[in-house]
C-alpha cells in the first residue's frame, strides 16, 4: 500500500493533507525514523517524542520563511525528513552524509547550527529582532526541551525577550527528562504546572510572555489549533507542550535514558543489539566512574560534579553509591565549574567532570573562578579529541589550546586506563594547583587496568620506546596509534625511532625535552587536537626558547572543523591513523 510519506518531500507537500492524513503521516514518520536509526544508530527518543509537534509546526508555519530553531537539534530527525532529506536520511551521521544536527549549510530549513544546548531562544530572538528592523513579518519559533531551558543561556534569552516586542514563540517540549532525568527547582515547578498543583504565579507570564499550555504534544489537532491561534498573537509567546520521550516504541518509552542514543536495535521488537563487553578493555568513562568511587570511599573530601551527563560520564556510579557527595547540576557548565571552585575554597576536593566540548561554555569560570584563585579543582574532561558521529559541534579538539594558555593550570592527558587512574589518585592527594585531565570517548587498550594506585610526578614524561635518530612525542591516547605505526614498520625502520609519552602539556617535562633535543635529528609531535596553539606549539616554543635547531614536525588537526564519521575514519581524514603516521615518521 502506498504510504503518505512516500509523497512528502517538503512542507509544501504536507500542507496539502487533511488533519486525519497528518495523523497517519505521524505514524509513518515514526516508523521511518525507527527503521533507519535501528541500523545506522543515532539519537532516537527525542525525535520520536516530537513527531506530532514537527508535523504541526511545518503545517501551520510557512517554513522556511518562518524561522524554526531546534534547541540541541538531536530531536530534529523528523524535521530533516520532512524538509528535503528523506532520501539521504540513511546517511545520517555517517562520513560524508548528513549531519545529526541541523546545520545551515545543509538546508535552508536549518536556520541555525546547533549541537550544544540552550542556544535556541537567543538565536530566535536575534532573528526576530532582525526581522523587525528589516520590516519583515515572519514568525520565529524556538523549540527547547525541559532540561535545556534550565540552562543559564536559555534564561538569559527569556529575560531579554520579555522586554521586547519581538515576534517570538518559545515552545517548551517538556518530557520531564534530559538524557538523564531532569533536575532542579525549575523541573519541580514544571511538574507542578503539569499536575495543576502550582500555587505561585506562572514564571513565564511573570517574564512577560503570553503563556499557554500545558497541552498534549501528541494530540495533533490540538497542537495545530493552538499554533494557529498563537500565530495571531503579537510579541513574545510561550507554549508549554507535554510529550513522551521515545513515543511509539515501547522500549524507548520505558527506558528513556538508554534509548536517548541506543546504538543498534531491532526495529520491530525494539530490543537492543548488545555487543559483548567480555575480553574488551574498559571505556575510559567507566575507569573514571569506578575510580572516583574507589577514591571517594577512602577520601571523604572528594566530591563528584557533572552538568547533566551522569550516564555518559559514568559519574552515575558515584551518584548511586555516595549520593550525598555526587551532584548532577543539570545543563549548567558554568555553574558546575564555579560550584567546584566554591567547594575547593572550603577544603573539599571536587572532581568536576565535563565533556571537553561543553567546557568551552565555562571558559571564563575556569580562568576567573578557578585558575586565577589557584583553587585545586580537578577537571576530568571526557570526550577529548575526535568523538565520531556527533561531529563538529562535539569534537573535543580545542581543549589543549584553550587550556594551555591559562596560568596555574596543570594539563595532563593519560595514554591509557592505568594512567587515568593514577593521575586521579595523584590529584586527590592534594595538589597546589587546579588540574585538567583530558581523555577520549570509548575504550582504552588494557584488560589489566585495575592495578594498585601509583602517584605520578607532576610535569614528567616517559620514554615508551628507545630508538636512534628520530623522536616521536605524543600526548594522550593517540599514543596507541604511534605504537601501531611503529608496529607497521620493518625492524630496521623502527630501530630509528624513539617514542615518548609526554603526559603533561603543562608543565612540560623540560629536563626530558633537553635530553630529547640534544639526542635526536628530528622530532615529531602528535596530538588529537587542533595544532594551532596546542601541544606541538608548546614544543616549538620550547625549542625556540632554547635555540634548538632540530627539525620539528607538528602532527594533529589542521586549522579547520572536522565533521562527522567514525573516529577511525576521521583519524584517517586528519592523517592521524597508524598508516599515515608511519609514513610521516619515515619521510
Ligand atoms: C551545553 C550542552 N551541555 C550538554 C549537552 C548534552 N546534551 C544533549 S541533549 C541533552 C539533554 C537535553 O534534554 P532536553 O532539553 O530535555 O531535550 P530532550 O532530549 O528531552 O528532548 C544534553 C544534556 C549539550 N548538548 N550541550
Ligand atoms: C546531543 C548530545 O549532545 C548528546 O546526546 C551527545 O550526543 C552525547 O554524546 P555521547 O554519546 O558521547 O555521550
Ligand atoms: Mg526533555
Amino acid at each position: 500500500m502506498s504510504k503518505i510519506l512516500d509523497h512528502i518531500n517538503f512542507p509544501t507537500d504536507l500542507r496539502r493533507l487533511s488533519v486525519e492524513e497528518l495523523t497517519q503521516l505521524a505514524q509513518e514518520l515514526r516508523e521511518f525514523i525507527i527503521n533507519i536509526v535501528a541500523t545506522k544508530e543515532g539519537h532516537l527518543g527525542a525525535s520520536l517524542g516530537v513527531v506530532e509537534l514537527t508535523i504541526a509546526l511545518h503545517y501551520v508555519f510557512n517554513t522556511p520563511k518562518d524561522l524554526l530553531i531546534w534547541d540541541v537539534g538531536h530531536q530534529a530527525y523528523g524535521h530533516k525528513i520532512l524538509t528535503g532529506r528523506k532520501e539521504v536520511f540513511h546517511t545520517n551521521r555517517q562520513l560524508g552524509g548528513i549531519s545529526g544536527f541541523p546545520k545551515r549549510s545543509e538546508s535552508e530549513y536549518d536556520t541555525f547550527g546547533v549541537g550544544h544546548s540552550s542556544t535556541s531562544i537567543s538565536a530566535a530572538l536575534g532573528m526576530a529582532i532582525a526581522s523587525q528592523l528589516k520590516g519583515e513579518d515572519n514568525h520565529h519559533i524556538a523549540v527547547i526541551g525541559d532540561a535545556s531551558i534550565a540552562s543559564g543561556m536559555a534564561f538569559e534569552g527569556l529575560n531579554h525577550a520579555g522586554v521586547t516586542k519581538a515576534n517570538l514563540l518559545v515552545i517548551l517540549n517538556d518530557n520531564a527528562i534530559g538524557i538523564d532525568p531532569s533536575v532542579g527547582a525549575l523541573k519541580q515547578y514544571l511538574t507542578n504546572v503539569k499536575t495543576g498543583t502550582q500555587q505561585q504565579d506562572n514564571i513565564f507570564e511573570a517574564l512577560n510572555f503570553d503563556y499557554s499550555g500545558p497541552i498534549d504534544g501528541h494530540d495533533l489537532p490540538k497542537i495545530i489549533t493552538e499554533l494557529e491561534r498563537l500565530k495571531t498573537v503579537k510579541g513574545p509567546k510561550f507554549l508549554h507542550v507535554i510529550t513522551t520521550k521515545g513515543k511509539g516504541l515501547k522500549q524507548a518509552e520505558e527506558h528513556q535514558v538508554k534509548y536517548h542514543s541506543p546504538g543498534k536495535f531491532n526495529a520491530v521488537t525494539g530490543e537492543l543489539i548488545i555487543k559483548s563487553n567480555l575480553h574488551q578493555p574498559p571505556k575510559f568513562q567507566d575507569v573514571f566512574g569506578y575510580t572516583i568511587v574507589e577514591l571517594a570511599k577512602q577520601n571523604e573530601k572528594i566530591i563528584g560534579i557533572t552538568p547533566a551527563m551522569p550516564t555518559g560520564s559514568s559519574l552515575k556510579y558515584m551518584m548511586d553509591e555516595l549520593p550525598k557527595r555526587a551532584f548532577d547540576v543539570g545543563i549548567a557548565e558554568q555553574h558546575a565549574v564555579t560550584l567546584a571552585a566554591g567547594m575547593a575554597t572550603q577544603g573539599l576536593i571536587p572532581f568536576c567532570n565535563i565533556y571537553s566540548t561543553f567546557l568551552q561554555r565555562a571558559y571564563d569560570q575556569v580562568i576567573h573562578d578557578v585558575a586565577l584563585q589557584n583553587l585545586p579543582v580537578i577537571f576530568c574532561l571526557d570526550r577529548a579529541g575526535l568523538v565520531g558521529q556527533d561531529g563538529a559541534t562535539h569534537h573535543g579538539v580545542f581543549d589543549l589550546v584553550y587550556l594551555r594558555c591559562i596560568p596555574n593550570l596543570i594539563l595532563f592527558s593519560p595514554r591509557n586506563e592505568i594512567e587515568l587512574r593514577n593521575i586521579m589518585y595523584t590529584a586527590q592527594l592534594g595538589l597546589q594547583h587546579p588540574i585538567a585531565i583530558r581523555y577520549p570517548r570509548g575504550r582504552g587498550t588494557l584488560l589489566n587496568w585495575e592495578q594498585d594506585f601509583k602517584s605520578i610526578a607532576i610535569g614528567t614524561g616517559i620514554c615508551l620506546k628507545k630508538g636512534a635518530k628520530k623522536a616521536v612525542l605524543s600526548i594522550g591516547s593517540i599514543s596507541e596509534n604511534v605504537s601501531k605505526a611503529l608496529d607497521l614498520m620493518t625492524k630496521k625502520q623502527s630501530l630509528e625511532i624513539s617514542h615518548y609519552d609526554m603526559r603533561f602539556i603543562k608543565p612540560l617535562d623540560e629536563k626530558l625535552l633537553h635530553t630529547i633535543f640534544e639526542t635526536y635529528d628530528s622530532v615529531f609531535t602528535i596530538e588529537d587536537g587542533v595544532i594551532n596553539g596546542g601541544f606541538g606549539s608548546a614544543i616549538l616554543e620550547f625549542a625556540a626558547k632554547n635555540n634548538y635547531k632540530t627539525s620539528i614536525k607538528v602532527l594533529g588537526i589542521d586549522d579547520d572543523f572536522v565533521h562527522h564519521g567514525t573516529i577511525q575514519e576521521l583519524q584517517q581524514q586528519c592523517k592521524l591513523d597508524p598508516e599515515h603516521l608511519k609514513n610521516w615518521f619515515l619521510n
